[in-house]
Parts: structure tokens; C-alpha cells; sequence
């Protein structure tokens, strides 16, 4: 049994959709197949700009047949790639010959595991898709505590989220959510949840030079694709413990959990944290979410092996290309190998998926036309808008001085309860910018980090809540 096609992409999630979409408009007349293990895809829709290469969107689950006409589907999973042939072959032995091949197969969560207790690993639960949050909701409406571990984008919007229950946040770092924000920002997250509603907004600037590179370091089988934006208002994430109302998440700084033990009569776990100081600590949970990255899904076989970066994705050069001939790969699955611009580094979030699956799928159209390609201008600059702690957050550039030594300013406005601004400024120029709140401030920002505008003459004016820095750079 075979099928034949001229695209093939692998992988239902953003990355792939994009991916195949991108194919049917440079390629309208060819055949393109999309391989995914789910017959629920991922869809961009909604698409808004914040700035001009900077836009939010929602993710939709749709039916893979909903997919526009053009784009075929099979559901399956890739066993095996046969790149010297231009042939896969699927799990349940379908043989598909292409031309040009996608790898859009995403990541599995990174998990905290003890892997010499089964019993243990049992109660460590990662989220990825829904299967994973309807595992979450069932294990959280019999508990009473629940740690969850790791700082990033999961463990923030959890700790939010969650409602009857004890939330005992372990993280390694000296603040919160230390993945997208810096400690003055993490401290306006905690000001807000501590006094929700209670006091007016008092605006202060405060100016700060580095000492010290504060910056962070970048960035079980599931199935289905990554969950999309606000996938926790589908899902009733309530505990089982009433008494719980108003409690604040317990937050555990720069710890280590290093035992974890079966409590007797299998009522939970009993776990010891140590701190930095060496100095223990003991605590009790029902179950432990570990919101501790992504890790790159390739369990497939290949005839030439692929290379792969130290973080286990697939490299990619700057058109998609893999080091396989006619092989490429766009999303989680993937590592940025190429040298990046001044302004932009990988991080696996959507907005990267979305925007390597489209350029994937371009290289593709334009091997295929022998017409010459360039990489696509969102590639300049770093741009991620999310939310976090209810506060809409736009993030760009360098936003936390990654990678700028120890060779940078910061100059921060902040309004209790209503914006938090960073500006981190490098030689008079502006490298990157946190923006919480409703700044307006996120098409400005971007032009001055691409511009790379001397901001030196309007000294800390720049971030005057009395001048408008929209009109001051028009
Ligand atoms: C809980 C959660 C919240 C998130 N929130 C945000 C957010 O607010 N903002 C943001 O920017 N990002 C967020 N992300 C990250 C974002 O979802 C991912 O970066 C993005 O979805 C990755 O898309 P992808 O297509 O590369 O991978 P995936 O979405 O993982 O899709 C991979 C697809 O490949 C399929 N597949 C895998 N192996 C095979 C195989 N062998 N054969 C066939 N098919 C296969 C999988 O079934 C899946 O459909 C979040 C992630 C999670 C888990
Ligand atoms: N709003 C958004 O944009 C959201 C984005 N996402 C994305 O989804 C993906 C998965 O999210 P998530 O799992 O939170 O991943 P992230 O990469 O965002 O965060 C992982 C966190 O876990 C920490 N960590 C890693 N290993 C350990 C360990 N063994 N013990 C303790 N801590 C550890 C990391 O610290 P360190 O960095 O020091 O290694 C980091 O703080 C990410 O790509 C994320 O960007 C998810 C939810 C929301």
C-alpha cells in the first residue's frame, strides 16, 4: 500500500498547519499531505497585529478534513524515513513517497522523574494537550495540595489558575516566572495578587546599571498538539479543598526537591526540598505538576541520522532545512542552528511554530520552483505576546538582557496594579523591553529596537508617564 505526493509535513500542530498552509498558496496545483497522529489539528486564527512583525492570535482545534481543500490528510504516525528514497513509512506500514519532507512533530514535557520508583512517577504529571489537562483536572478533584515545579510559562499560568487547592510553587530561581520576567516584574505580579483591587496606581522610574548578567537561559508520550492560548478557561482546575479560598500560592526560592517519598497507605507524597543554604525542608502534596520544559519529539528512524543540537531538537538551518537531503522541520521539534540576528533567539513558544512552519513551508515551494528564497523579516527580532497573571504582556528584543553580558542598562516604569515597562537599553539603544499592561508601547518599542535609534539625548524622559513616546518618535 502506498501513497504518492509532492509535500509531505508531519505533524498537526501549529508548526504543520502552518506549514502545509504556506505550501498551498506558493504551491496551489501541487499535491500536499499532512501526516498527523490526531485527527484534531491546530489552526491560526483571529490573527491581530500589535506591532508590524509582532501579532496575536488564537489557536483552534479543528478536524483535520476542515483543513482548507488542497491539503490531504492522513491520520497515522511516522514510523520511519527513508530520505536518500524521498519515502516514509507510517506505524501501520502505509508507504508514502514524496518530494520535499516537513518535520513538524513538536515536543513531550520535560519530566522532573525518580526513575527508580514506578509508584512516584505515577503522581508526577506533565501538560502538553488535552488528554494531560483532563489527567490534571481528575487528579486535582481529590486533592488538597499540589506542588508544581519549574518557573516558566506552565507553572505561571497554573499557580494563577488554580482555585481550592494548596499550591506549593518550587522553583530554583530567586523570583517568579523567571523564564519571561526579571525580579522587578515578578515582585509587580506579586503586588497585584497579594492586593487585588485595594490601592490607587502610584507610578515610579527607576534607572539601573547591570553589575551582573542577570539574564536567563533561553529557552511519557502524549499525543495530541500543544494546547492554545487560554486553554485553562475550558477547564474547571478547582481542588477538592473549600478552605483553601484566597490562600496564596506557597513559593519556594531557589530550591531542589531531593527526596520524595510514598507517604504510608498511599495518601500522597512526602517530599524534602533543600535550599540553597543547604538547609531542608519537608512538605506534603497530593500529586506534583512538572511544568519543566519541552523536550523535542523525533521518535522516528531514519536512514541518515539527524544531527541534533544539545537540547535534542532537530537542527535547522535558516530555511528550514535539516541536514537530510529534501528534509526539513519547523516548530518544537526543531533547533535554530543558524546565526541568528542581533535581535532574535528561539524560544518554543507558538508564534516561533507558527512563523518556522510558514518559512518551512516557503523554502519548500521555492526548492521545488528553483526560485531563490530569503529568510523572512520575522526572523529580526524576538516578539511574544501572552499573558501573564491576567496582565496582558508583550516581550521583545532582548527583553531580559539575554545574551548582552554584563554591558547593559535597565530603565523601569512602573504603576502598581497597572503597567510594569522595562526598557533594556545597551550603548544608548534600545536591545529589548518587557510591556505589561496596556502600554501601546509595543509598535514603538520595535521600531527602536530595529532602528537602533540613539536614545541618549531624552535621558529617563523616555519613560515619562507625562510624554507620549509614540508622538516623541512619529
Ligand atoms: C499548556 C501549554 C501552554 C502554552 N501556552 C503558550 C502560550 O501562551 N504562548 C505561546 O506562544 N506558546 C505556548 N505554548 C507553547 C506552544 O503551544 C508550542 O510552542 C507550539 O504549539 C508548538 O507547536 P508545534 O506544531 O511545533 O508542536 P505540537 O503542537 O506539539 O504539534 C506536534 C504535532 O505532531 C504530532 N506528531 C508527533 N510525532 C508524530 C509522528 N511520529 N507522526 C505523526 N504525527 C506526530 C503530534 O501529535 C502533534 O499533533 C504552550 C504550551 C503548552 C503545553
Ligand atoms: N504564556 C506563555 O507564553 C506560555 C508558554 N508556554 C510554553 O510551553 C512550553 C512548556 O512550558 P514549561 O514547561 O513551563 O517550560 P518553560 O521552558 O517555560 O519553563 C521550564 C521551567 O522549568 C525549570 N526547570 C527545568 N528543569 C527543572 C528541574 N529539573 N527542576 C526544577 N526546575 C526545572 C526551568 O528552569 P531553567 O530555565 O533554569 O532551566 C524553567 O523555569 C514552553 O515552551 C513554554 O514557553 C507554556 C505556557 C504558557
Amino acid at each position: 500500500m502506498s501513497q504518492d505526493c509532492i509535500f509531505l509535513v508531519v505533524g498537526g500542530g501549529i508548526a504543520g498547519v502552518s506549514c502545509a498552509e504556506a505550501l498551498t498558496i506558493c504551491c496551489p496545483n501541487q499535491s500536499i499531505l499532512l501526516l498527523t497522529e490526531s485527527s484534531i489539528v491546530k489552526s491560526v486564527t483571529n490573527l491581530l497585529p500589535v506591532a508590524r512583525y509582532l501579532h496575536k492570535f488564537d489557536v483552534r482545534e479543528i478536524n483535520a478534513s476542515e483543513l482548507g481543500t488542497g491539503i490531504r490528510t492522513i491520520v497515522d504516525r511516522l514510523a520511519h524515513v527513508e530520505s536518500n528514497d524521498h519515502w516514509v513509512r507510517t506505524q501501520s506500514g502505509l508507504k508514502i513517497n514524496y518530494r520535499y519532507l516537513c518535520l513538524c512533530t513538536g515536543g513531550v514535557p520535560n519530566l522532573f522523574s525518580f526513575e527508580q520508583e514506578k509508584k512516584l512517577d505515577e503522581r508526577i504529571i506533565g501538560i502538553r494537550d488535552t488528554d494531560s489537562v483532563l489527567q490534571l483536572q481528575k487528579r486535582l478533584s481529590k486533592a488538597n495540595d499540589v506542588l508544581i515545579l519549574g518557573n516558566g510559562g506552565i507553572a505561571s499560568e497554573l499557580v494563577h489558575e488554580l482555585k481550592q487547592v494548596n499550591v506549593h510553587w518550587v522553583i530554583k530561581d530567586a523570583h517568579i516566572s523567571a523564564t519571561f520576567v526579571d525580579p522587578g516584574a515578578a515582585e509587580f505580579f506579586q503586588l497585584a495578587k497579594r492586593e487585588k483591587g485595594t490601592t490607587a496606581p502610584v507610578t515610579s522610574i527607576k534607572r539601573m546599571r547591570y553589575g551582573d548578567d542577570k539574564s536567563k537561559k533561553e529557552v511519557q508520550h502524549i499525543r495530541g498538539a500543544a494546547l492554545g492560548p487560554d486553554w485553562h478557561r475550558n477547564f474547571d482546575l478547582s481542588g477538592a479543598s473549600e478552605s483553601t479560598e484566597g490562600i496564596l500560592p506557597k513559593v519556594y526560592y531557589k530550591a531542589h526537591i531531593t527526596q520524595v517519598k510514598l507517604q504510608p497507605d498511599d495518601k500522597g507524597l512526602q517530599i524534602t526540598l533543600s535550599h540553597e543554604d543547604a538547609s531542608e525542608e519537608q512538605l506534603y502534596c497530593d500529586f506534583i505538576v512538572s511544568a519543566t520544559g519541552v523536550q523535542p519529539r523525533h521518535e522516528y528512524s531514519t536512514d541518515v541520522p539527524l544531527e541534533l543540537a544539545a537540547d535534542g531538537g532537530i537542527k535547522v538551518d535558516e530555511f528550514m532545512h535539516t541536514n537530510l537531503c529534501d528534509v526539513f522541520g519547523a516548530g518544537d521539534v526543531c533547533t535554530a542552528a543558524w546565526d541568528p540576528a542581533p535581535h532574535w533567539f528561539q524560544m518554543r513558544l507558538w508564534t516561533q511554530a507558527r512563523q518556522m512552519g510558514a518559512m518551512a513551508g516557503r523554502s519548500m515551494a521555492a526548492v521545488l520552483d528553483n526560485e531563490p528564497i530569503y529568510q523572512d523579516f520575522c526572523f529580526e527580532i524576538f516578539g511574544h505576546v501572552t499573558q501573564l497573571f491576567g496582565y496582558p504582556t508583550v516581550l521583545l528584543g532582548r527583553f531580559n538582557g539575554q545574551g548582552l553580558g554584563k554591558d547593559y542598562e535597565l530603565l523601569v516604569r512602573c504603576t502598581r496594579h497597572k503597567e510594569y515597562i522595562k526598557f533594556v537599553l545597551q550603548e544608548g539603544r534600545l536591545r529589548g523591553a518587557i510591556l505589561i499592561g496596556d502600554t501601546d508601547l509595543a509598535e514603538t518599542c520595535e521600531n527602536l529596537i530595529l532602528n537602533g535609534t540613539d536614545l541618549t539625548p531624552y535621558g529617563d524622559d523616555i519613560l515619562n508617564p507625562d510624554i507620549d513616546i509614540e508622538d516623541y518618535f512619529d
